[in-house]
């Protein structure tokens, strides 16, 4: 398919301050998963409120699973994601607002949606070996003006020299920094590592490299720091980590870590401590932790919003939750495949039903 040609690349270099990191906090839509996506408008607002004056610059406002997350298998939004983005438009003074977009899920539609009340940065995610896929949502959020990024998710899935061929096709689409997407919280220190350096390597002059980490082994503020050495120019995280799975790098701790690093992020640390502390935290049902099911996550490689499905199917089904998510590890299962945890967890259950009958 012949796609309509780009607009000139937009200068938005202004936006990270020189050898330091830009933060874009996603409490408000990773951190949606844990919220089972009731997010309310005042909540929104408090949150936005509490990050923007304290100097973040971006933050991330969407469904968990990004636009059009809203549905049957993914779980529907309390409040409608246009509110909620418009309502975050409304009360930031400086930060920029972004939506993230699996193009499957979410459509050109949303995105221009979105954009409509305000959304300024649009963050296109693909499954790592998939860059493909993206193509037209970011020659649509260029033709509207939009800040672009690139999510190679799953990242652990692709060795770094895959990786970077994928960057590079979203980067020929239109993306203006790529992220090496860590949303199993399965990349080991040196694994992140490697894949930030072939990214900077094989994009570096053109775009920028993000680095998004999951907590699922305890690293990512660890992999955040080695990814900023590595050249990554952007990282994410989340207050009180709240996100899928184990949740992200928290933003406090990450703000904190690079100020002792001396790195700038241009962020009030104490203004973020606060925000977790008194704004997230009263709100959070269930703060994300590195339990048994989260750790197999992180070691068999399981994307992180599969978490509270495999519990629900647990629940269902009578099979623990870390089992099921080995064997999706197992088999590999991608973004995209939430059904087949039901298969699974009814496979556990017809094997366990076996073993136990007397032979
Ligand atoms: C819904 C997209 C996905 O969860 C993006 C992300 O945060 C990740 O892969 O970690
Ligand atoms: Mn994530």
């Amino acid at each position: 398919m012949t796609q309509p040609p780009l607009p000139a690349p937009s200068d938005h270099s202004e936006i990270v301050a020189p050898q330091g990191i830009r933060l874009t906090d996603s409490t408000l839509r990773d951190g949606s998963h844990a919220m089972r996506h009731q997010w309310t408008e005042g909540q929104v607002r408090a949150v936005v409120h509490a990050l923007d004056r304290s100097g973040v610059e971006v933050i991330e406002v969407a469904h968990g699973d990004g636009l059009g997350g809203s549905s049957f298998n993914y779980g529907f939004s309390g409040t409608s994601e246009i509110d909620l983005i418009a309502a975050a438009v409304e009360e930031a003074e400086q930060a920029r607002i972004a939506v993230l977009l699996l193009p499957g899920v979410g459509t050109v539609e949303d995105l221009r949606a979105a954009h409509g009340v305000g959304a300024s940065v649009a963050r296109i995610a693909t499954h790592c070996t998939e860059a493909d896929v993206s193509a037209q949502h970011f020659a649509a959020a260029r033709a509207l003006g939009m800040e672009t990024v690139g999510f190679l998710m799953l990242s652990h899935r692709a060795s770094p020299e895959v990786l970077a061929q994928q960057a590079r096709t979203m980067v020929a689409a239109g993306a203006e920094c790529v992220y090496v997407v860590d949303s199993a919280g399965a990349l080991v220190l040196g694994d992140a590592q490697a894949r930030v350096a072939a990214l900077v390597e094989e994009i570096g002059p053109q775009a920028q490299v993000g680095f998004h980490g999951h907590q699922n082994l305890s690293l990512g503020v660890a992999n955040s720091v080695l990814a900023q050495q590595q050249g990554a120019l952007q990282v994410d995280g989340a207050l009180c980590a709240l996100g899928a799975g184990a949740g992200n790098a928290p933003t406090e701790v990450l703000c904190a870590t690079f100020e002792r690093l001396g790195i700038p992020t241009g962020v009030d640390v104490p203004g973020v401590m606060r925000a977790a502390e008194d704004v997230v935290r009263p709100l959070v049902p269930r703060l994300p932790w590195m339990d048994r099911s989260a750790i197999v996550q992180g070691t068999a490689g399981v994307y992180s919003s599969f978490l509270l499905h495999a519990e629900r199917a647990a629940d269902r089904y009578g099979v623990p939750a870390h089992r099921i998510l080995q064997r999706v590890g197992e088999a590999g299962y991608v973004g995209g495949q939430e059904d087949m945890i039901i298969d699974v967890a009814l496979q556990l259950l017809r094997e366990d039903e076996a073993a136990a009958r007397p032979s």
